[in-house]
């Protein structure tokens, strides 16, 4: 299998201090890959990286035909995000929330976007404002979000946060379909059992640099 995101000695440098520090990895397509580490590890920093939404002050990164390096503005198309919470605009419905963002590319259809609500069983809750919808509606709503145009890569930092535990088994069965259905993961969690169940292999950060890679299968 061809590796879709390459990273090579990606440094980010912040005033004097070193948040990623000559990172190199790589990422095969079609597998969940888990990021670990304490607090402050880098993990989110290295996952806008990845998305170009973070620029490197040296080093770069390959994801499918983009190379985003120093000088790099670009945004890679193929990307669906969770970085922090999902923000969505409360006193609208989630399907209108999906259809405002799809707006913004003008990508996909209704059809599509009632398609995204199912995958993630938020049928029955699709026309109620998010509002009024749970920490775990919300958190399948920012799945749906993230992969709704078809994107084949998401980069998913801690997207537990706030479940309960049938939240939890929930997303990790949604998560585990969207690798069958052909998508890269990148998934930031602090929790082993997540990473246990769903990675396929594992790197552990810890002040801006790589100090353990584990591939399980
Ligand atoms: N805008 C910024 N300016 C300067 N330093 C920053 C900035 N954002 C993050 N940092 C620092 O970068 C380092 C890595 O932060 P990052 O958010 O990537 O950690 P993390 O591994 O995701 O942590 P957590 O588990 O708490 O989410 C931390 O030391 C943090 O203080």
């Amino acid at each position: 299998m061809e590796n879709i995101i390459e990273v090579n000695q990606a440094t980010k440098i912040i005033g004097d201090k070193i948040i990623l520090d000559n990172i190199n990895l790589s990422f095969e397509t079609g597998k969940i890959h888990g990021i670990i580490g304490r607090n402050g590890a880098g993990k989110t920093m290295l996952m806008k990286s990845i998305c170009g939404l973070m620029r490197l002050s040296s080093g770069n990164i390959q994801v499918g035909k983009i190379n985003l390096n120093e000088k790099t503005d670009d945004i890679p198309e193929d990307i669906g995000i969770i970085i922090e919470s999902p923000g969505f605009l409360p006193q609208f419905s989630g399907f209108k929330n999906l259809k405002f963002l799809a707006g913004i590319k003008d990508l996909i259809s209704d059809d599509e976007i009632l398609q995204a609500l199912e995958i993630v069983g938020l049928t029955h809750a699709k026309d109620l404002k998010v509002a009024n919808y749970s920490m775990g509606m919300r958190q399948r709503l920012g799945l749906a979000q993230a992969f709704m145009e078809n994107q084949h890569i998401l980069i998913l930092d801690e997207p537990m946060n706030g479940l309960d535990n049938q939240g939890v088994q929930d997303m990790r069965k949604l998560l585990l379909e969207l690798k069958d259905s052909g998508r890269t993961i990148i998934l930031a969690s602090h929790t082993q059992e997540d990473i246990k169940i769903l990675c396929d292999t594992v790197v552990e950060l810890d002040h801006g640099k790589v100090i353990n890679k584990e591939t399980f299968s």
